[in-house]
């Protein structure tokens, strides 16, 4: 299983995930090579993600030739996949190839970049937009957003997703880049979740942008910027 434990998280280690963000890091990759490489990664990541954390079951199957013995992976209709608004969507596209039948979550949620970061290092977040499936006991549910800097945003979202709900068997929160300071927040607030990203980078610039990190994904993506 390529990934990597690191005890605030777990590291996607397959080499492919790592080409293909080296690729989305560097500034010359525009637009549509900046979300294709999302895509990528999020296939690459849910691919990963079974690989590592689901289990299989041997079944009988008939080939046309004779019967014989095959492996399916468990629970793939257990899936809730859950989509921030905005850079998520790529990412998210991405992880539909690995899980196709996925229950899916919207959520937009936004840093106040305006108000900027506080002396704690979190953003206030603007939630717009809140869509959820029922989440049952048997589920394994994906986060997912390609960036966890200072974890404001993902803590605001893993508040709308547990409100009410029961608690899912598996909780992933998957990103591509993070940052220390954000994993750490996570993962004291919310200690049921695995964390889950590619790689975790240095630190968060005084605008709170993850450093060396890959820019704003956001724009980037939907060429806002
Ligand atoms: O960990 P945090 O400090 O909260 O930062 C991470 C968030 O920032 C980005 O979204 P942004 O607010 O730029 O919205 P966008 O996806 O619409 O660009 C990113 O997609 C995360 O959602
Ligand atoms: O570095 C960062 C931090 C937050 N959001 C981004 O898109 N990039
Ligand atoms: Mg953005």
């Amino acid at each position: 299983m390529p990934i990597e434990d690191r005890d605030d998280a777990y590291v996607l280690t397959h080499a492919l995930a790592k080409d293909t963000l080296s690729r989305i890091r560097d500034k010359n990759t525009e637009q549509v090579g900046f979300r294709k490489g999302l895509v990528k990664l999020g296939r690459i990541c849910g691919y990963e993600i079974i690989d590592g954390a689901m289990e299989t079951e041997y079944v009988a199957i008939e080939t046309p030739l004779e019967e014989t013995t095959g492996e399916r992976v468990k629970g793939l209709d257990d899936v809730v996949i859950i989509n921030v608004l905005r850079a998520a969507t790529p990412f998210v596209e991405g992880l539909l190839k690995a899980f196709p039948r996925a229950k899916q979550g919207v959520i937009s949620a936004g840093r106040d970049e305006e108000a900027g970061m506080n002396d704690d290092g979190e953003f206030p977040i603007t939630v717009d937009y809140v869509k959820l499936p029922e989440i049952t006991e048997d589920d394994t549910v994906i986060i997912a957003d390609p960036m966890l800097a200072t974890g404001s945003t993902m803590c605001t979202v893993l508040d709308h997703v547990l409100d009410d709900q029961p608690s899912p068997e598996d909780l992933f929160v998957l990103s591509a880049v993070s940052a220390p300071a954000g994993l750490l927040r996570v993962a004291d607030e919310f200690p049921q979740a695995d964390l889950l990203t590619v790689s975790i980078d240095d630190y968060l610039n005084d605008d709170g942008f993850i450093i060396p990190g890959l820019g704003d994904a956001g724009d980037r993506a939907f060429r806002t910027q």
